[in-house]
């Protein structure tokens, strides 16, 4: 009932010259398959979008973004606004990710504004929640996961289930080659399931897809797949190499 789905997400990488190469051995590679069962899709950075909503256009890859501020326009210097992704018919945002948290110093207030503005501007939040290694080891990993999840969703009573994605990114396992294993991941989004079956109901939080990120790669991604609450993966260091994030893509479902 949960149609899977494969992001990349290139962070800070690929000029458009860059993004013009990797679109033509990507695009060689998928357009070959028939993948109805699945949904995939990329961010590339604000500066490539307009590009690559043109190139995207006659294809199904969706055209996803890194962040998006929560007002239609107004003085916010260095911000992009949801209703400027619409008109590039972007159709996913990631929010909340680990390094708008840790490095910019977003907090839960701010994500939880960003994450209400994306959503009624019609666009598809994905939340990201994630525990570092500290409250691993502390034993705070669903204490934390909980009260990002809590707070990014307080301005959403109501919801649609198919149009929120969360995504569970351990903050130790990003960019570090050291994925969560199939079992710690599994154990974290049963727990999201359960919240988000709180925060809603259970047959809405049956619907909700939650990815997970995280060094994840082509040798990883099946067994991660094959747990029941893993509904797809968010992809930082393979969704940079084409022939990578295909082969991520296109497992066996
Ligand atoms: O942050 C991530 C995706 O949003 C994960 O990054 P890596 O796949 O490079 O670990």
């Amino acid at each position: 009932m949960r149609k899977a789905l494969f992001l990349g997400n290139w962070k800070m990488h690929h000029t458009i010259l860059e993004t013009k190469s990797y679109f033509e051995k990507f695009l060689r590679l998928l357009l070959k398959h028939n993948f109805s069962d699945r949904t995939v899709g990329i961010a590339p950075p604000f500066t490539s979008l307009f590009y690559v909503h043109s190139l995207l256009k006659e294809t199904p890859v969706k055209l996803c973004a890194q962040n998006a501020h929560f007002e239609e326009k107004g003085p916010f210097t260095g911000e992009i606004s949801p209703l400027m992704l619409k008109e590039l018919e972007v159709e996913y945002v990631i929010l909340g990710h680990s390094e708008r948290r840790h490095l910019f110093g977003e907090g839960d207030e701010l994500i939880q504004r960003r994450v209400e503005g994306v959503y009624r501007a019609g666009l598809v939040p994905i939340l990201c929640v994630g525990e570092t290694l500290n409250e691993r080891k502390e034993g705070k990993t669903f204490e934390r996961v909980e009260t990002q999840l809590k707070k990014g969703l307080a301005g959403l009573k109501e919801i649609n289930p198919e149009r929120i994605v969360i995504a569970y990114e351990p903050v130790w396992a990003i960019g570090t080659g050291v994925n969560a294993t199939p079992s710690q991941a599994e154990e974290v989004h049963n727990f999201i399931r359960g919240l988000l079956e709180e925060l809603y109901d259970e047959e809405r939080a049956k619907r909700i897809r939650i990815l997970y990120g995280g060094s994840v790669t082509p040798e990883n991604v099946n067994e991660l797949m094959r747990e029941p609450n893993i509904d797809g993966v968010l992809v930082g260091g393979a969704s940079l190499d084409p022939e990578k994030f295909f082969k991520i893509c296109s497992i066996n479902l």
